[in-house]
């Protein structure tokens, strides 16, 4: 499948909801016309408005009820405390979701509140409420309750179905949290949300009428559906119904028109990222990434001292004791087959895996300095797929820094200039492999980790990658892995061995 159609359907599950999902129909004008028929014969059959009003007669009594000033202020008054609950419970649900996914014991403490929050039913909240608040507020409560689980477990799901491979890219490249949010989180977040609140606005109409109805609130449509049944008019029952329904149905569809409207901005979806993605003319020297403001070499040499690290997984030992010296100026290519632990290798160097033993020394020489700040491109490029490439290689970078200024130009000079608005997810393997490229190289680094950086380039954009890399990183350290060792040419780099001896 190619990288498009992927996208496409990515953003397709992204609209249905969960994977595998058939996207719900809306009920068709005939299935309608059908109901309505069988429901006028079935009024027609029994002969009684008392039992069962045809339509035609509930339409003329909402009509009727439409013009009159009371009507609307019960429409208002439930309104306006339906969607209060509501947004109280969207809040709370999203808040407590949000703190359970990043602390495990707030997710054990909620459990049990959400567990009864879903399983108590509405008559028994209300007639507590009732105990506790002015009849006038307890579909506020009520709604509160009912909607919070709802959003609660959605949400959580939502953020646990959220990629790690990004969040620990996005950890390297110090993404600040608002961008990791936008960029890496809502996109998976998104549809997981917009479901829990078209589902809990629906649930809230529903329960919240439901509270009235046993509170009887003076001025709500849930009185008038009370007063209804008290006097056996059943077409005025029918036609409070159905004003509940349209009500229901409205907010409904208001919310899904703003959901799809903050959508793009809220997902930094390409081409409504706002500034990450602008580039100036002035900003983009056309061509030579020579020219794009390569870091100067730096003057005193440092090294990195890889002393006897082992690592093993589930018993499984990867590493033996690999010992190696990297010196800035010196590119290193870590050669090994395919499955012998040059990627584990770099992410110890990054950090992002522990060795088992052995330790990773920066200094000059190797004198035990704290380690600086290290960029990686990924094998697996690692990229937020709904965002435009320059967005992509911009991630973690201050809008005030230089890097930021020459994201454009080096994206041009590595040969995505045309594409470099274009979302990440539409680009070919060998495109997505430069912006990953470019991400790492913008990154203020002094050691920079290259996972099989020319996997899906042919040989032209090899040497031309390989070039730009040799010309901003001199006077850096630069550790690759590859099995192949005409990338380790290409760079200038010294071969070390590496995996079981
Ligand atoms: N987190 C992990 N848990 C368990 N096993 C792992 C883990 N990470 C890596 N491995 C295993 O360690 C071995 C080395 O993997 P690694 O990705 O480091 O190799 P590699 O040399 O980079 O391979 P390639 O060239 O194919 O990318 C593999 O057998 C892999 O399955």
């Amino acid at each position: 499948m190619s990288k498009r159609q992927t996208s496409e359907r990515t953003e397709r599950e992204g609209r249905t909801g969960a994977k595998g999902e058939r996207p719900s129909r809306r009920p068709t004008l005939w299935a309608g016309a059908f109901w309505l028929a069988i429901w006028q014969l079935a009024a027609i059959a029994l002969g009684s408005e008392l039992l069962l009003p045809g339509p035609a007669a509930v339409l003329a009594c909402l009509v009727e009820m439409a013009p009159r000033p009371a009507f609307w202020a019960r429409v208002g008054f439930s309104l306006v405390r339906i969607a209060g609950g509501f947004a109280l419970g969207a809040v709370c649900g999203t808040v407590g979701a949000f703190a359970g996914a990043r602390w495990r014991i707030v997710e054990e403490l909620l459990a049990p509140l959400m567990a009864l929050a879903k399983s108590v039913p509405v008559a028994s909240i209300t007639v507590l409420a009732l105990i506790w608040l002015r009849a006038a507020n307890l579909a506020v409560l009520v709604v509160l309750l009912v909607v919070l689980p709802i959003v609660y477990e959605n949400v959580l799901q939502g953020l646990r179905a959220t990629d790690g491979k990004l969040e620990e890219a996005a950890r390297l490249y110090h993404v600040p949290p608002v961008r990791r949010l936008r960029f890496l989180v809502m996109p998976t977040l998104f549809p997981y949300l917009s479901t829990a609140l078209a589902l809990g606005l629906s649930t809230a109409w529903k329960a919240g009428v439901a509270a009235e109805v046993i509170g009887i609130p003076a001025g709500s449509l849930g009185e008038a559906i009370y007063d209804a049944k008290v006097y056996f008019d059943t077409p005025a029952l029918f036609a409070v119904t159905l004003a509940v329904v349209l009500a229901s149905a409205a907010c409904t569809a208001a919310l899904r028109r703003v959901l799809a409207w903050i959508e793009p901005l809220t997902c930094g979806r390409a081409g409504r990222a706002g500034c990450i993605e602008r580039a100036t003319t002035a900003e983009s020297p056309v061509g030579n990434a020579l020219a794009t403001g390569a870091p100067a070499a730096q003057n005193a040499e440092h090294r990195l001292c890889i002393e006897r690290l082992s690592k093993a997984f589930g018993g499984a030992p990867v590493l033996n004791g690999v010992t190696f010296t990297a010196r800035s100026g010196e590119p290193i290519c870590l050669m090994a087959p395919s499955g012998s632990g040059k990627t584990t290798l770099l992410r110890i160097i990054a950090g992002l895996e522990t060795a088992d033993d052995g330790s990773v020394v920066f200094g000059d020489p190797c004198d035990r300095e704290p380690l600086p700040r290290v960029a990686m491109s990924f094998q697996d490029d690692r990229l937020a797929d709904q965002a435009s490439a320059l967005a992509n290689a911009r991630i973690g970078l201050p809008a005030e820094s230089p890097a930021w200024t020459e994201a454009p130009g080096l994206l041009q000079a590595l040969g995505i200039g045309e594409r470099q608005l274009a979302p990440a997810g539409t680009c070919s393997g060998g495109e997505r492999r430069r912006i990953g490229l470019a991400r790492a190289l913008l990154t203020p680094h002094e050691i920079l980790l290259l996972d099989e950086p020319f996997n899906g380039l042919d040989a032209a954009a090899r040497e031309h990658v390989a070039a730009i890399i040799r010309e901003r990183e001199r006077g850096r350290i630069v550790i690759m892995a590859s099995h192949d060792e005409r990338d380790a040419e290409l760079i200038g780099a010294r071969i070390v061995h590496v995996g079981l001896r």
